[in-house]
């Protein structure tokens, strides 16, 4: 109810607003026809936010797009659901994922519908601000990781296993970062976070961690020497988070836990501050061109990590569609048998969560293992800072007790889990 009626207005505003602020520059760009566009673009972002605020039913998509057949036949069967046989879903009156899916889904049309402008991105500039605003932060970690890289062959064990659950942390905390639970208002990193990691224990409410590592350090021991060990990020938002992301997915090549990372980003900007490849490489850009010597070697490696193949990026239409994961095997089918060949899969943030557990009002101790509903294509590791009322596998009592004291504890992004799924 929250984001339908206050978080999409909010959002919508933000874009027109984003759209009249680069007239100058799309007449630069396109002349007349840019402006032009430029109108057309926040008529139909004026009109969207008209039909979520007063209700109306939820229409087809009409301009065409990889997707737009499957998001049609989506609708067709949200209204199936319907009692009412005549009755459309409507805005406030349909289930929360698709709706909020439906209304990104919807600014990619308003601008698609509105050449020569189809290509702009009405979140980049809220993204780059992210980027920008955490720059300290962002410092701060890629010089860790530096230092870190110089000793990285003399650590034992513990002192290697120690280092990968700080990294781990240091992504699960850059899940705060995301911008449409703000409304798009800005979400940055300001403090150090790695001296905060002990503080923000507690707040792990579920903490697998142990199982990755032993996944991890165990195919490390036990695989041949030109053998692949793969891992698969699903990533989630752009700037401090993917910074965050990117040095986890640094530190597992170094350390040989991992012989080859695969990202996946959105095809289309998403819940305003999802990485997208335009953002994925921009930000690696971004890093190599640092004043600082260091930080300007981590984006030079990670350019050269791209180059070389031993990172890959994936686009794929599935994670921008309003289906939960149960449904890839069956929606994407190429998706999922690619997601089969990781030997570990992690998926960032609270959007993948509800869509992991279908968005359903489980009971907090349901196992994760049943809420994923058949989900199961490689083991996997949900890596979330909860702020959605979505939560299971939880012990008995510990939901309860969280929401005596402390009623908003699943939606202020406060409280994290690393939740696995897999053989152990
Ligand atoms: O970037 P994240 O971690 O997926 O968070 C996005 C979350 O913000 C919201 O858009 C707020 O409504 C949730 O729907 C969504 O789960
Ligand atoms: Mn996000």
């Amino acid at each position: 109810y929250l984001t339908i009626k206050d978080r999409i207005p909010q959002i919508l505003t933000k874009a027109i607003d984003t759209l009249h602020r680069h007239k100058n520059e799309m007449f630069e760009k396109h002349g007349e026809k840019g402006i032009e566009a430029e109108k057309k673009a926040i008529s139909l972002l004026s009109k969207l936010r008209n039909e979520s605020q007063t209700d109306k039913p939820i229409v087809p998509l009409v301009e065409k797009f990889a997707d737009t057949d499957i998001w049609n036949q989506y609708l067709e069967h949200q209204q199936g659901l319907l009692n009412d046989s005549d009755g459309k879903p409507r805005w406030f009156y349909s289930p929360w994922l698709f709706v909020e899916c439906y209304m990104y889904r919807r600014i990619h049309e308003a601008v698609i519908q509105s050449p020569p402008i189809d290509d702009f991105d009405v979140f980049k500039e809220s993204k780059e601000q992210n980027f920008f605003e955490s720059q300290e932060s962002i410092m701060t970690l890629c010089i860790h990781l530096r230092e870190l890289m110089q000793i990285i062959e003399h650590l034992d064990e513990n002192q290697l296993k120690d280092e990968f659950f700080k990294l781990l942390q240091i992504s699960l905390w850059g899940n705060k970062c995301d911008l449409s639970l703000s409304g798009g208002e800005s979400s940055s990193q300001k403090t150090n976070v790695i001296n905060s990691l002990e503080d923000l224990k507690p707040f792990i409410l579920v903490n697998d961690m142990e199982h990755l590592w032993s996944l991890l350090s165990n195919h490390k021991k036990t695989r041949e020497k030109a053998s692949i060990v793969r891992v698969d990020i699903v990533l989630d938002n752009s700037g401090f988070e993917l910074v965050t992301d990117l040095i986890l997915a640094d530190f597992l090549l170094s350390s040989k836990l991992a012989t080859e990372i695969h990202f996946y980003g959105k095809m289309i900007p998403w819940f305003v501050s999802d990485t997208t490849i335009h953002d994925f490489n921009w930000l690696i850009e971004q890093v190599k061109y640092s004043d600082h010597k260091w930080v300007s070697e981590c984006g030079a490696n990670w350019e050269n990590y791209v180059k070389t193949g031993r990172w890959v990026y994936h686009d794929h239409i599935f994670w921008t569609l309003p289906h939960e994961f149960c449904a890839m095997s069956q929606v994407a089918p190429d998706l999922y048998a690619e997601l089969q060949k990781a030997h570990l899969i992690l998926f960032k943030g609270d959007l993948n969560y509800r869509k992991l557990t279908g968005d359903r009002k489980w009971e907090f101790t349901v196992p994760f293992y049943q809420a994923l509903n058949g989900f199961h294509p490689a083991p996997l590791c949900s890596i979330r800072t909860l702020k959605a009322e979505i939560q299971v596998g939880l012990q008995p009592g510990q939901g309860e007790q969280l929401t005596a004291s402390e009623p908003n504890w699943l939606t202020t992004g406060k409280y994290g889990v690393f939740q696995f799924d897999g053989p152990l």
